[in-house]
């Protein structure tokens, strides 16, 4: 039996958690032989609702489960966590973009990012998921001085996810199918979904797709995707948001099949200036993620990605305050 591994996540009597805790309590995100702790951090009012939440958890009675914490103190919430996922924060309703989130959830993460300074494993892995989540990975990494900036990241795999899910459908393939998608840059409307790169059952998707449904609806689709669930679900997307982070975690421990969609510091590969967390190319294996190079970039995509750099910048220029 492997020791068990201590698993951070906050917001956790929210929806997303709610789908979140408890497949990573069947083992779905390290697999069926690793134990957890979880260690769970909402907000002092809505401790009760965490407790039920607990309840729910142990009469499940999940066989790799070996302790639940519950607590309203990030400083307990993050002791020694060898992953942190990072959730609780205000979601949008409709008409507002991820970026109006800013004011409400910076903060946040100044102070979570402390916290897993002070108390976290030196290794951990942290995932952001509460938007707008590029810029709020920026704030937590900034403010967890000695940790690497690398053990910081935000969530771009629902991108990456809807976007194979739209490409398998138009092409009438499976999303086992298609390999090589690349999102770029910042979870929000000017993220740039590329198929340059792209291919379906070993096809290229250009050669099956026409250009002006790749600039004209698929592009705009995976934009806007998030925005689509609001109106039809009258609340942000939950268990797909879930199941990303699930992916993205046990790709970034266990290794990603190919490439994966990852929000990054920048480094400057690909002419990204550093400073950002922006959405890169990675494989990852042996537990770390490294950028794919040598990717061709054409004028249209030079210009998406620059577009979405720029936002990037702008998010954090808002926020300089919280940079530590
Ligand atoms: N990156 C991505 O792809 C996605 C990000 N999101 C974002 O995830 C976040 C959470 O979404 P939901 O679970 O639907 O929202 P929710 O409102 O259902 O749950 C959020 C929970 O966080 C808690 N919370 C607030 N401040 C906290 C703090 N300082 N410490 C600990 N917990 C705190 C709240 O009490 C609440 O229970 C939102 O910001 C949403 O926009 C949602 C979907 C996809
Ligand atoms: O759109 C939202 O506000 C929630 C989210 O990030 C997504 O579903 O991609």
């Amino acid at each position: 039996m492997k020791d068990p591994v201590r698993i951070a996540i906050t917001g956790a009597a929210g929806q997303i958690s709610y789908s979140l805790a408890f497949r990573i309590a069947a083992g779905d995100m390290l697999g069926p032989d690793q134990p957890v702790i979880l260690q769970l951090l909402e907000i002092t009012p809505a401790m009760e609702a965490l407790n039920g939440v607990v309840m729910e958890l142990n009469d499940c009675a999940f066989p790799l489960v070996q302790d639940i914490v519950a607590t309203d103190d990030p400083n307990v919430a993050f002791k020694d966590a060898d992953f942190a996922l990072l959730v609780g924060a205000r979601p949008r309703g409709p008409g507002m973009e991820r970026k109006d989130l800013l004011e409400a959830n910076a903060a946040i993460f100044s102070v979570q990012g402390k916290a897993i300074n002070d108390n976290a494993s030196r290794d951990i892995r942290v995932l952001v998921v509460g938007n707008p989540a590029n810029t709020n990975a920026l704030i937590a990494s900034c403010n967890a001085p000695d940790l690497n900036p690398g053990q910081f990241t935000a969530m771009m795999r629902l991108d990456h996810n809807r976007a194979k899910s739209q490409l398998a459908q138009k092409t009438g393939k499976h999303v086992t199918d298609v390999d090589n998608m690349v999102v770029w840059g910042n979870h929000s409307a000017t993220q740039y979904p590329d198929l340059s790169h792209c291919t379906v059952d070993g096809k290229a998707a250009f050669d099956l797709v026409e250009r002006d449904w790749y600039e004209n609806d698929f592009i705009p689709t995976v934009q806007q995707r998030g925005a689509a669930i609001i109106k039809a679900r009258g609340a942000s997307s939950a268990a797909s948001a879930a199941s990303a982070a699930i992916d993205h975690m046990r790709d970034w421990a266990l290794g990603s099949k190919g490439i994966v969609s990852m929000g990054i510091p920048s480094d400057g590969s690909y002419g990204v200036e550093p400073g950002i967390m922006y959405s890169y190319p990675v494989k990852c294996q042996g537990g770390k993620y490294e950028i794919v190079q040598g990717l061709e970039v054409d004028e249209f995509s030079r210009g998406r990605m620059q577009a979405t750099e720029q936002e990037l910048r702008e998010e954090r220029a808002a926020v300089e305050h919280l940079l530590g």
